[in-house]
This record gives structure tokens, C-alpha cells and sequence, in this order.
């Protein structure tokens, strides 16, 4: 079996990893796109470029192979023409466009390039002033929107590689994400993963052909046989259902509970790893505003019902006791962003400092603008690997978001 995914936990050591290094798109961000971009800010590229690459560097220096997106799209999109205009196609059709003057001009225009600047050029987006396209009819353009610059929009969330798929056990799922503005990126990951021999027999456990949405974001392997997934403003309740009578079923999956976390839907905590990572094998970051009140949060344990049609459903308001539960331990410890504090962690998790990186057991990488959780993780015996954050993080995702593994030692 030529399979490229193993993924059995959270921690187990890092040996091959995917990212994309933010380019050209992050410099098609406006104030007038921003909000639709799912962006706060805008980076200044050459410094978010120099601070992604330290982070990579980081990765290798502690024994990880890293694999950039867009040079497996280029490597399978090379081989073939056939699955390049297949590809093109795609990406054309689900911009919106159907058979006429600007989708054969589009087809014409990126299909001229090479294949690497056609994979670069889908990132950063085909702006209208690149193109004299004389409309014969309005229905020929995607949308009416006249203000819209650009006949392709840019794709600057694609460097948070961690959120149009996720590894789980030995497949993975291809996700159907929630916003236009990602929804391209699983696109992508589809046509590697079809196309590519370094992952031929990957079982996928759920394509992108869904209207019910998942992003990797809230997928968290705790163990061999147990995830835990955000129901959050990215991933239904209705998904992780679907996933998990999947899961229990496929004879290739050891997985068999799902513990589902309802976490705030809102823009700062859009998924269940911008407020909960697992970096031991008993010890978790975890925001405490996803806590009620009273102190309780809303879990769910899903396991196999009777038949494959059913799961068995338990509801726990208590997330240690959960956790304990799922992962069989008797003692946990939950580090808190900030220390808790209601200033510091708040201001911390905004800039991802719930959003850690294992690459092992007990040793992370996470952004150094997170400095008081930084330290409280010292003291709970973490080992920590600070990276360079000013620009990276106004895209509202840390070093967890910008990494999907895909190979890590099981434990
Ligand atoms: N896993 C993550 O939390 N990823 C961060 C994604 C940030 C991106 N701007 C988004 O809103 O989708």
C-alpha cells in the first residue's frame, strides 16, 4: 500500500508536514475585500515570507520533512494535461463561470502559463485589468459584481494549510469549507490526492462533494482511536455525524469515538484548535472563554451504535471529565491562555496563543507574541520552540493552522 498519511495523535513526533508559503494573494487583500477574505488586517508579504520560512526552518531543524502545497499541485497538474485541464476546468466552473467568452478566455489565459505559474497565479487570483475581455453578455461574467477586481479572487488563506483537510489515522478527509472565499483550497488538495503516487491508496474518509461543512481546524486526533471535533462557526453538528458512522464502519479506520466540543461561533475562535490544542499526553492549552458561565461546556461522545446507520450519543458538560474519559486518564492538565487573566487571555488567544504546534510529546512550536502563555507553559515542563508572529498572525491562525501533518511516529 503506497499510502503518505499516518497520523495517530497530536503529539507523536513530526516527520513530514504540509504548508504553503504565503505569496502573491496576500497582496491582493484590500480594506474593501478584507472582511469577505476572512482577514483582520493585511500583512506586509516580504516579512510574512521571512517569518514562514523561519517556521519552516524550525520544523526541519527538529527532524521534520516539509512538503509545500503548491509544488505537489504543480508536480501532478505537470504530469498529466489531461488533469490539468481537468483541474482548470474546475476552478473555472466553481468560480462560477459556465461556457462562454470569459470562461474560454480564463481557460485560454492560465492555460498558456507554465504549470507552476498557473498554480501560483489560481493562489494570488486573476485580477480584471490582466485581461481585455470584451463581454458580450452579462450571465457570461461570475456574479454582476462590477466592483469585484478581479475574475478570479486571490486565495491569501491558503499559507493555514491546516484547514482544507485533515490527516486522521491513515486517510484523511477533503474538506467542503464554509466560505467562498476557501473553498477552492480543498480543490486543490483534491486533485494531489487523486493524482499524486505519494498518497494513490489513502482511504479519503469524507470528499468535499457535501453541503454539510468541516474545516481541519477542528479536527484533533487525541488517539489511535478517539478525535475530537469543534462544532463551531466552520464544522456542523450534522458533519460529525456523518463522520463518525463513516469512521466506525471503514474497515481501515481504528477509530472509534468522536467527542464532539461546542465551542463560541464567532470569527476569533472559528475553530476548536484557536482554543483547545492537545500537547502531552496529558496536558492541553484551552481557552477559558469557551467556558459557560458555570464553568461547563457542551461535549458530546459519540461511539457505534447497533447498527451502521447508528451512533450511540452522551452528553457531558464537564471537558475534563471528557477528555479523561476518551483518552482513559485519571489526572489532566488544562493550561489556560493568558493564565486566564481577563486581559491577557483574550489579547493572547486573538493571536493564537491557544494555538500550539506539537512536534512531540511535551514540545511545541508556537508564535513568540504569546509571552505570559509561553511562560505558563514553561513551568508546566513544555518544551518550547518560539516563532516570529508580527505578520503571520493578522491572518488569525498560528502554527497549528499553518501546518497539516502528514506522517508522525506513533507512540
Ligand atoms: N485552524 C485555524 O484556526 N486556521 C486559521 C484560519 C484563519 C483564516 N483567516 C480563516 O478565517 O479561515
Amino acid at each position: 500500500m503506497n499510502n503518505g498519511i499516518n497520523v495517530n495523535s497530536e503529539i507523536g513526533k513530526l516527520k513530514t508536514v504540509l504548508l504553503h508559503r504565503p505569496g502573491a494573494e496576500v497582496e491582493n487583500i484590500t480594506p474593501d475585500t478584507m472582511n469577505q477574505l476572512l482577514f483582520d488586517d493585511i500583512p506586509f508579504l516580504k516579512i510574512a515570507q521571512k517569518e514562514h520560512d523561519f517556521f519552516a526552518q524550525t520544523l526541519r531543524d527538529n527532524g521534520a520533512e516539509t512538503l509545500y502545497i503548491e509544488q505537489l499541485a504543480t508536480e501532478v497538474l505537470d504530469k498529466d494535461r489531461a488533469v490539468r485541464d481537468e483541474f482548470l476546468t474546475r476552478i473555472l466552473t466553481e468560480a462560477g463561470y459556465r461556457h462562454g467568452r470569459t470562461f474560454d478566455e480564463l481557460q485560454e489565459y492560465l492555460g498558456s502559463m507554465s504549470t507552476k505559474d498557473m498554480v501560483d497565479k489560481i493562489y494570488a487570483g486573476v485580477r480584471k485589468n490582466e485581461l481585455d475581455i470584451k463581454r458580450t453578455i452579462l450571465s457570461d461574467m461570475a456574479g454582476s459584481d462590477a466592483e469585484n477586481l478581479f475574475y478570479l479572487n486571490p486565495l491569501p488563506n491558503a499559507y493555514f494549510t491546516r484547514d482544507p483537510q485533515a490527516s486522521m489515522g491513515v486517510g484523511m478527509t477533503i474538506n467542503r469549507m464554509t466560505f467562498p472565499a476557501r473553498q477552492p483550497e480543498s480543490l486543490i488538495t483534491e486533485f494531489i490526492m487523486k493524482h499524486h503516487p505519494r498518497f494513490k491508496d489513502t482511504p479519503i474518509w469524507r470528499d468535499r462533494n457535501h453541503t454539510t461543512r468541516i474545516e481541519g481546524g477542528d479536527e484533533l486526533i487525541l488517539s489511535k482511536n478517539a478525535v475530537a471535533i469543534g462544532v463551531s462557526e466552520r464544522t456542523s453538528s450534522k458533519t460529525i455525524q456523518q463522520l463518525a458512522k463513516e469512521l466506525f464502519k471503514n474497515p481501515l479506520s481504528t477509530f472509534d469515538t468522536v467527542l464532539a466540543v461546542e465551542i463560541p461561533h464567532n470569527h476569533a475562535m472559528m475553530h476548536l484548535d484557536t482554543v483547545f490544542t492537545m500537547i502531552n499526553h496529558d496536558q492541553f492549552t484551552v481557552f477559558p472563554g469557551i467556558f459557560h458561565g458555570d464553568g461547563s461546556i457542551n461535549t458530546f461522545i459519540l461511539t457505534p451504535g447497533k447498527n451502521e446507520e447508528e451512533v450511540e450519543i452522551e452528553h457531558l458538560t464537564d471537558l475534563e471529565k471528557a477528555l479523561k474519559k476518551v483518552l482513559n486518564l485519571t489526572e489532566l492538565d488544562l493550561i489556560e491562555c493568558g493564565g486566564g487573566d481577563a486581559i491577557i487571555a483574550p489579547r493572547e488567544q486573538w493571536n493564537d496563543g491557544s494555538n500550539t504546534l506539537a512536534i512531540s510529546p511535551g514540545e511545541i512550536v508556537t508564535y513568540d507574541r504569546n509571552y505570559v502563555t509561553i511562560g505558563l507553559l514553561k513551568e508546566h515542563g513544555i518544551k518550547v520552540h518560539e516563532i516570529l508572529s508580527s505578520e503571520l498572525a493578522r491572518g488569525r491562525g498560528g502554527a497549528r493552522c499553518m501546518s497539516q501533518p502528514l506522517w508522525r511516529e506513533d507512540l
